[in-house]
């Protein structure tokens, strides 16, 4: 996400020099609204173009290409991401998934959401790489506040080899299940920071499957995707929940939902949570089924907002994942090792409407929503 131009920062002095610090640009930029897109800015006329095509159109190998190239001209913000190939493999008609969504990476802010908060949003002075051992840098000091009672309480090792922060020296995310704080856009540390992953984008190779049974699915490609890869953002519009809970009823009706509650554990205080909806936009992650036995996890990541209720929904791979094997994670939430109980649903709204679920793991709940 870009800011608007910067006008002239600050002027400091050293004797007559006219200095630029990088605090004092950093100030400057602060004041700046933070650009964000509006979700009622989407524009869907190449989708109702391409839908009113005759349906050999939607049978044959160009409409795959020409959507493989959609994606491939969305996904310029991650510049290391593989092609996304698309795969029916002779299952229904069609080549391609359907074209009721804008393939984006981003998030489209929806009526009545407030903008992001960089006012109060916590950047560090570091030159270079932060050191996850530093006691000055304000990122490091950010998840460590955060993660202290976890590993007072010994949930977290406190000691393990990315320090402070939750990714270890080649990027790896370590633990699941905790808040991700990223350095942002006015931190002072380079772009090769090891507080930066998810912004960074996907570097993994997926593809978009068709399934015999479970509709479309995300699959990895030929090369197995280490545990705690970072895959992609769960992106689409931001909502208030008033507004996904009116969407639910009439997705819920026609059995299909892409509708995911922000109700992270440390948010459940909170008098109303924001929802990302993937239906009229999203990208691949969209298509990520749902496994009482999942590969993958929602975890929140913030980078340029400091509102605790709207971090990114960023996934990660939970295990090592084998090559063609499919990625999915488990719409009730995270799996509670102690708990037998199933927990609550994270992706469906108070009256969503239960189907059986096709994950085929041994742990397999038998339905799902
Ligand atoms: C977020 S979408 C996932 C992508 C979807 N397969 C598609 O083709 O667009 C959720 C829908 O996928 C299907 N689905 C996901 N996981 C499933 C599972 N384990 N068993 C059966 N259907 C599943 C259900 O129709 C569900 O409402």
């Amino acid at each position: 996400m870009a800011l608007a131009t910067a006008s002239i920062p600050e002027v400091e002095h050293i004797g007559d020099y006219q200095i630029h610090t990088w605090a004092a640009r950093t100030r400057e930029r602060r004041r700046i609204e933070f650009q964000y897109l509006s979700a009622k800015d989407l524009e869907h006329s190449l989708n109702d173009y391409i839908n009113n095509f005759p349906a050999e159109f939607h049978q044959s190998e160009q409409a795959r290409l020409i959507f493989e190239a959609l994606i491939a001209d969305a996904s310029d913000n991650e510049p290391h991401a593989p092609a996304i190939e698309i795969f029916d493999n002779n299952i229904g008609l069609e080549t391609t998934p359907p074209w009721e969504f804008v393939y984006t990476n981003e998030l489209w802010y929806g009526e009545d959401v407030p903008p992001p908060d960089i006012k109060n949003l916590k950047s560090c002075g570091c030159i270079g790489k932060c050191d996850p051992r530093s006691r000055t840098c304000a990122c490091v000091k950010r998840q460590q506040t955060f993660l202290k009672p976890f590993a007072q309480d010994e949930q977290i090792p406190c000691t393990w080899e990315g320090a402070n922060f939750l990714y270890d020296k080649k990027g790896k995310l370590q633990f699941h299940g905790y808040p991700i704080f990223e350095c942002n856009e006015f931190c002072g540390c380079d772009d090769d920071c090891p507080n930066r992953v998810v912004q960074h984008g996907r570097e993994c190779i997926v593809s978009i499957n068709n399934t015999p049974d479970k509709g479309w699915g995300v699959f990895a490609g030929p090369k197995k995707i280490p545990k705690g890869t970072f895959v992609g953002i769960y992106s689409g519009e931001l909502l208030t929940e008033k507004e996904a809970d009116e969407r639910g009823k009439f997705y819920n009706k026609f059995g299909r939902t892409y509708l995911f509650y922000i109700d992270f554990f440390y948010l459940e205080d909170e008098p109303e949570h924001f929802v990302v909806d993937a239906y009229h936009a999203g990208n691949f992650t969209r298509f990520l089924n749902h496994s009482c036995d999942p590969n993958c996890a929602l975890e929140a990541c913030y980078i340029n907002e400091a509102n605790m209720r709207k971090p990114l929904l960023a996934i990660f791979t939970t295990c090592d994942v084998e090559p063609y094997e499919e990625l999915c994670f488990s719409y009730y939430g995270a799996p509670d090792e102690d708990e037998e109980d199933k927990p609550a649903p994270k992706t469906a709204s108070g009256d969503a409407v239960y189907a059986i679920c096709r994950c085929g793991s041994k742990r397999c709940r038998g339905q799902m929503f």
